[in-house]
């Protein structure tokens, strides 16, 4: 991320939303990011409004539905080793974005997350500032922090410390 930012930007003005269409492995980070991050796992409640048929199993109307986000987002058949952190999975030899469409991490449908283009346009420019003027590095001796998280409603990241270096000194 660091030499992609240093290559589109240099470190003379802060990185804007345009410049996202020329930082293809920094938006592979974030979709990597979203898709281990699994921040909704279980998405929000739903309640299927007739009976619907599916493999075999009858849902009848009114039950609660919990949509399993988790168990797309870590599918092995999309996601190989889908367990590391790999932002190389979404870039194609000739170095164009693929596959990022498959990380829901917001959900689909008419009920999708109401707040994804505030989220992504957030996650970009908070990623890359952060990259562009800080080096983000484990505690002097230590490994990079667990990616196991607390499981819930939301998926939170286990307690860890890290050093945070300034690029400019
Ligand atoms: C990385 C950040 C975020 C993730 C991964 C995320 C994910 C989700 C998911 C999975 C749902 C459930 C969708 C469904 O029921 O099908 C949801 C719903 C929702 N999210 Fe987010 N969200 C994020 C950030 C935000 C932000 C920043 C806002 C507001 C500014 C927001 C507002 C909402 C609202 C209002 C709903 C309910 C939508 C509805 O029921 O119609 N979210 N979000």
């Amino acid at each position: 991320m660091r030499k992609e930012i240093e290559d589109v930007i240099g470190s003379g003005r802060p990185p804007q939303l345009s410049d996202q269409k020329n930082l293809n492995y920094c938006v592979a980070v974030i979709h990597e990011v979203l898709r281990l991050g699994n921040i909704s796992p279980t998405s929000l409640p739903h309640c299927v409004s007739k009976d619907v048929f599916y493999k075999g199993y009858k849902i009848p109307k009114d039950a609660i539905v919990m949509p399993m986000l988790d168990s797309v987002l870590s599918d092995e058949s999309n996601f190989p080793n889908s367990h590391k952190f790999i932002p190389e999975r979404f870039i194609d030899q000739d170095g164009h974005l693929v596959d990022v469409d498959k990380v829901m991490a917001f959900s689909i449908g008419k009920r999708n997350c109401l707040g994804e283009s505030l989220a992504r346009m957030e996650l970009f420019l908070y990623l890359t500032s952060l990259v562009q003027r800080f080096e983000l590095l484990p505690p002097e001796g230590e490994d990079p922090p667990s990616l196991d998280g607390i499981y819930g409603t939301t998926h939170s990241p286990l307690p860890f410390t890290f050093r945070v270096l300034s690029r400019n000194q």
